[in-house]
């Protein structure tokens, strides 16, 4: 079974309070991004074990503890009946970006092992396998734009409508870890809570809408503020850090064209639609 795992974005994002288990609680709107991996599970052949075929972008670390394969594990400590699997991803979305990649490979991966050995689970539960895998993998399972309170793994539901709108995201090549990130960010309340602040125009979200890891990133990472404003520069409505960065994205109305941009060439530039 083949399947696009595609990659989030967050649309204003608060740390309020650092968890007892050392985790953060944060408030923040997720939204998916059609810029997608490529994930193939087959059954392995006989007397094979389960093993994974990397391409494109190269993933730190050992592809045996890739999150496709830990996914796949999960259930199969669940499911005895699973057989050993074949995986192949071609990695295309930038890591480390703060747009989800790796998360959304190991949901989808979750969601695609549920369908192909017809397991029967509904989305609640593979929420839960997800939840193990990182805080941000929920959310793909079900995969539509939502308010995610606690470790990023709670949902709630948000009337928003960002179809249409057009989007530029920036990756300018710095791999900034997640632990990392969230080691600079003192917790504190949001100035303007979310929820209301993105009820208003789009217009408004420039001086309500904000990312707590942009302000403790910026001393150090001094490119990412200078996108966001060449962004802005471009006519974008709204531009913002995602996640834990690198990533920097910019928003126009349904129909505009950004003007255009000179970026780096080791800089990656997704443009597309949401
Ligand atoms: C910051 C966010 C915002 O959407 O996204 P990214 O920038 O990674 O895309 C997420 O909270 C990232 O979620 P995810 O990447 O799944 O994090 P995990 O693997 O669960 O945790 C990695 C590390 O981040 C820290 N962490 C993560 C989530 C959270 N609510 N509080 C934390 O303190 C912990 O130090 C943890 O060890
Ligand atoms: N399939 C995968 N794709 C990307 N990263 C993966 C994958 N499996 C494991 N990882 C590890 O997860 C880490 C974070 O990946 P990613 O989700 O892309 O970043 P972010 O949390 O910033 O959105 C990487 O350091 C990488 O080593």
């Amino acid at each position: 079974m083949l399947v696009f795992p595609n990659a989030k974005l967050n649309l204003g994002l608060y740390v309020t309070q650092r968890r007892p288990d050392g985790f953060h609680r944060l408030e923040s709107v997720f939204v998916p991004l059609p810029w997608t991996d490529a994930l193939e599970i087959l059954p392995a052949a006989p007397g094979q074990p389960t093993s994974i075929t990397l391409t494109g972008r190269p993933i730190p670390g050992d592809p045996a503890t890739n999150l496709c394969v830990r996914a796949y594990e999960l259930l199969q400590a669940d499911f005895p009946q699973l057989p050993p699997a074949q995986l192949y991803l071609h990695k295309v979305v930038p890591i480390g970006a703060g747009l989800g990649g790796g998360s959304a490979d190991a949901a989808f991966a979750l969601k695609a092992t549920n369908e192909l050995f017809n397991l029967a689970l509904m989305p609640e539960a593979l929420e839960s396998y997800a939840r193990r895998l990182g805080s941000d993998c929920a959310f793909f399972i079900r995969n539509q734009p939502v308010l995610a309170v606690e470790k990023g793994d709670i949902f709630e539901e948000i009337d928003l409508s960002l179809s249409g709108l057009t989007c530029v995201v920036v990756y300018p090549g710095l791999h900034i870890g997640t632990a990392e990130a969230y080691a600079r960010i003192v917790p504190q309340a949001p100035k303007f809570p979310l929820r209301e602040a993105l009820a208003q125009p789009m217009s408004t979200w420039r001086d309500t809408v904000s990312n707590d890891f942009e302000t403790a990133l910026a001393p150090t990472y001094p490119a990412l503020a200078d996108i966001k404003q060449r962004l802005y520069e471009a006519g974008a409505t709204y531009a913002s850090l995602s996640g834990s960065g690198s990533a920097v994205y910019g928003l126009w109305p349904a129909g505009a064209q950004p003007a255009p941009m000179a970026w780096p060439a080791e800089y990656t530039v997704w443009q597309g639609v949401l």
